[in-house]
């Protein structure tokens, strides 16, 4: 118990690798993926610590130090493995995160798993994590959980720990009642979530969501709303909200709902793509491109990410633009993250038929209008491809945010290129000046993509500008200041409420 910043998230914050029969811990590929910024926390702590779990045949002997502790330039932290079966790990994350939650959480009901869920074994891992947060964290400190995963760790450490202000953060979309309530544990993940002294989302409607579902489920007042600032407004974004909560009560209690967007660090991909190496690598890619233009499409295979939707729309656009064909060629990047899970493979599968299908219908030897990528690309290899690209074409049904979109307009240090994007992805908010398109709309997606490849550079230079100017102003600094803040406020009411109590 010495940890002033406990973060609770079910990955590790490196990458464990065996060399020469050593264990190795790496920095994440992607360093703009949370993980990097979270860590970064532990610079503004005493002491930190990070529950995570990691995979063990046998638990109680798990053949791993449970406790690594480091000191780096993120400051003095421990990470604290706890080790879980693969059976749990299938149950805790593959069915009931992935079958169950996730389909939920990005409205696709009719995706929506619940027979395999063994709701027990959610609750196990979720009071595993609880009790490692409670033995790690000092008097008063502050916890501070992410994502969905851990819906039912706030209640658990509330029981074990009354004095620790307790932080959540989603990471993803979260659904009004009418969605969330098909879950059967709402109101045990609903009295968890209000066990909290803050709850945080990317964007106000998610906030304003989760403020319906507890008011559906318990006698919760809503004290204060606020009015949404210029750059978050969209009215192209079908997620823009006028107005936002910031405030609820509940049983006595002040429970702040924070609404704040996680930003991607653009001042270091900036200076990624303007090293001369770069530089060298798009000139190589333009000249392979030759007149043709290049539209680039990245992000993970999963039904939310729509890459299925987006492929039949470039396949109409290539059946009824003669003139595209050979003067066009999309690089669809779309990685296999979610191993072993068949809802996955399906769509890999898909997308590899729907793009083997384009390329027979109009390819030629010259000129293969799909390059499909299904693997981890190097960041510095992804910046040269997002300064290459015309067009960024990112059209998720539903999606949280979406750093991608931003990453592609932090390396456009030319102010040119286009972005297409989805109005069902958190960040079409914040990003109005993108052609924002419903990937619901087979019209929407292909008057978009063909505005976008037939853009004059002007408009290109405007629209450019404002996302860019609103990507530095939000980006993951902002965010860490934010959230400092909502910190420093939540430990004043948690104090109140011990008073109070
Ligand atoms: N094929 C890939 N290779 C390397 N990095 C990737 C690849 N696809 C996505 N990424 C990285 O993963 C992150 C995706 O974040 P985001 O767009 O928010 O979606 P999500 O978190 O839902 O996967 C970005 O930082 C992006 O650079
Ligand atoms: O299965 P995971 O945990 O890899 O899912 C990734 C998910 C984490 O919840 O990514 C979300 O977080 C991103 C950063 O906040 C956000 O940009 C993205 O839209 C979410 O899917």
């Amino acid at each position: 118990m010495s940890s002033d910043l406990v973060i609770v998230y079910h990955r590790q914050p490196y990458e464990e690798v065996e060399e020469n029969g050593k264990t190795v811990f790496r920095e994440h590929q992607s360093p703009n993926g949370i993980v990097p910024t979270l860590k970064s926390f532990f610079r503004r702590a005493e002491k930190g610590s990070w529950i995570a779990w990691k995979q063990a045949e046998d638990t109680a002997n798990p053949g791993f130090e449970r406790i690594v502790e480091f000191d780096d330039k993120n400051g003095r932290y421990s990470v604290n493995r706890l080790p879980l079966t693969p059976e749990q790990v299938k149950s805790f994350y593959h069915v009931t995160s992935k079958e169950a939650f996730w389909p939920i959480l990005h409205s696709f009901k009719e995706k929506y798993n619940y027979d395999p869920v063994d709701w027990p074994v959610f609750r196990e891992v979720n009071w595993a994590f609880a009790e490692a947060a409670a033995a790690e964290a000092a008097e008063g400190a502050k916890v501070w959980i992410h994502d969905y995963n851990l819906w039912l760790v706030p209640g658990y450490l509330r029981q074990l720990r009354p004095d620790v202000v307790i932080s959540f953060y989603h990471h993803t979309p979260f659904p009004s009642a009418d969605m969330f309530n098909v879950l059967p544990w709402r109101k045990e993940i609903a009295l968890s979530l209000l066990a909290c002294d803050i709850v945080g989302f990317h964007i106000p409607r998610y906030a304003a969501n989760f403020v319906s579902v507890v008011r559906s489920l318990a006698d919760v007042d809503q004290t204060r709303r606020e009015t949404v600032p210029e750059m978050m407004l969209s009215e192209g974004s079908a997620l823009s909200d006028r107005s936002v909560p910031t405030a609820i009560t509940f049983e006595g209690r002040e429970i702040l709902v924070a609404t704040s967007p996680v930003g991607i660090d653009a001042d270091y991909i900036e200076s990624v793509a303007s090293r001369p190496e770069t530089a060298e690598r798009v000139e190589e890619l333009r000249k392979e491109l030759g007149t043709s233009k290049m539209v680039l499409s990245v992000g993970r295979t999963d039904y939310t990410k729509g890459g299925r939707d987006q492929l039949l729309s470039y396949e109409r656009l290539l059946e009824g633009s003669k003139d595209l064909r050979g003067q066009v060629r999309l690089m669809h990047v779309s990685v296999s993250a979610n191993r072993n899970m068949s809802v996955y493979e399906d769509i890999q599968n898909e997308i590899e038929q729907i793009a083997g299908r384009i390329n027979g219908r109009f390819g030629t030897f010259e000129w293969q209008p799909v390059a499909l990528i299904s693997r981890a690309i190097p960041f510095d290899d992804l910046v040269a491809y997002y300064k290459a690209a015309d067009v960024a074409w990112i059209t998720p049904m539903a999606d949280g945010m979406n750093l991608v979109a931003k990453e592609f307009v932090a390396c456009r240090d030319d102010n040119d290129g286009v972005l297409v994007l989805s109005e069902f992805a958190g960040a079409s908010v914040q990003l109005s000046s993108a052609i924002l398109t419903n990937p619901f709309s087979n019209r929407s997606m292909d008057t978009a993509i063909r505005q976008a490849l037939d853009m004059e550079p002007e408009e290109r230079r405007q629209r450019m500008e404002l996302l860019r100017d609103n990507v530095k102003t939000y980006d993951i600094r902002q965010w860490a200041d934010d959230q400092d803040l909502l910190l420093k406020k939540a430990t004043a009411i948690r104090k109140a409420a011990l008073t109070s109590a």
